[in-house]
């Protein structure tokens, strides 16, 4: 099936000559969720702004659901909804009457059965007569996330949807989008949240000073860059690591009961075998073992740094 969007050899250079994006490939697939990180001013922003049409590109060009966000602007923008980061809000604009107009623009007959349900779906509906101002950060985010899908776009762009907000609204939005994914929307979020990416992406895009270093399906990911550690707890303490154990490198752990090894989880040999063996041969009990898989976050640290 070809992709829903497709971002084919994208450039961007403000004006000032800052260059933003350099020669961005990229194809999202219909019903995924891709999640794009990146550290500070890496280019997310700029690049979902152009694929929604609010930024120009310098090169290349952008399918929409075939349709190129250029020539066939309207078309493409119509299958789009988009949560910016920014709270933009009308602030003497009724939440009800906010959505009402936004649906409008994009040229969608009323329908109050479906408003309703997307209020509801966001424990905003009996906040449909308040007045944006009036209402919390929080609330606020949700009013964005209701306007986005107010005329049942097929693709959602959420920028950075969780910054700043409380752990329980960021559940909800979790749920949210969980439920989007079910009936088949396209979701792209880009998010500092490296645990957001982890528990809901399918696939993570990692965008670094305008290039893409890359875009995986998150298990994968996580299995092939992943480093593992192995924690074992002894029943007693070590004055230090024995000698026959020089060989694995091995690490105390928060006491001197705890010896730590590192291993690649997708290595032929991990090694762990004999490490356990041989402890045992050095005459060591052991008291309880515990594995730890490097994180998301440690991966995407490590692919960063590599590019500086
Ligand atoms: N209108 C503009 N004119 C000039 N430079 C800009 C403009 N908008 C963004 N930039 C620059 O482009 C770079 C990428 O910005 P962008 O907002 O896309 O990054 P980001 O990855 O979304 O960052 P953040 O995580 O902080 O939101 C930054 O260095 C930013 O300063």
């Amino acid at each position: 099936m070809a992709p829903i969007i497709k971002v084919e050899n994208i450039s961007k250079t403000y004006e000032g000559g800052f260059h933003a994006l350099k020669d961005v490939n990229l194809d999202i697939e219909e019903g995924e969720i891709l999640a794009l990180l990146g550290p500070n001013g890496a280019g997310k922003t700029t690049l979902i702004s152009i694929i929604c049409g609010l930024v120009n590109l310098s090169e290349g060009r952008i399918l929409v659901g075939g349709h190129d966000t250029v020539s066939d602007y309207r078309k493409a923008r119509e299958l789009i909804g988009l949560v910016p980061q920014e709270i933009a809000l009308e602030p003497f604009q009724t939440v009800y009457n906010g959505l009402r107009f936004t649906r409008g623009l994009f040229g969608k007959r009323p329908d109050p059965e479906f408003l309703e349900n997307v209020l509801r779906r966001l424990s905003l509906w009996d906040k449909k007569d308040a007045m944006t101002r009036e209402l919390s950060g929080g609330m606020k985010r949700r009013v964005l996330i209701a306007k986005a899908l107010c005329h049942s776009p097929k693709i959602l762009f959420l920028d950075e949807p969780t910054a700043g907000v409380d752990v329980e609204l960021r559940k909800d939005m979790w749920e949210v989008v969980s439920q989007l994914k079910k009936e088949g929307v396209t979701i792209i979020l880009t998010t500092h949240y490296i645990e957001e990416a982890e528990a809901i992406a399918d696939r993570v895009g990692i965008i670094n000073k305008g290039e893409i270093l890359l875009v995986e399906p998150t298990r994968s990911l996580m299995r092939r860059m992943g480093h593992r550690e192995l924690r074992i707890e002894l029943t007693e303490p070590l004055a230090e690591i024995p000698a026959a154990l020089a060989g694995y490198d091995l690490e105390f752990g928060a006491d001197k009961q705890t010896l730590v090894y590192a291993y690649e989880a997708n290595g032929e040999r991990t090694g762990i075998t004999s490490l356990i063996t041989d402890i045992k041969n050095a005459g060591l009990t052991l008291r309880d073992i515990e594995t730890k898989q490097s994180s998301l976050e440690e991966i995407f640290v490590g692919l960063v740094k590599e590019q500086a």
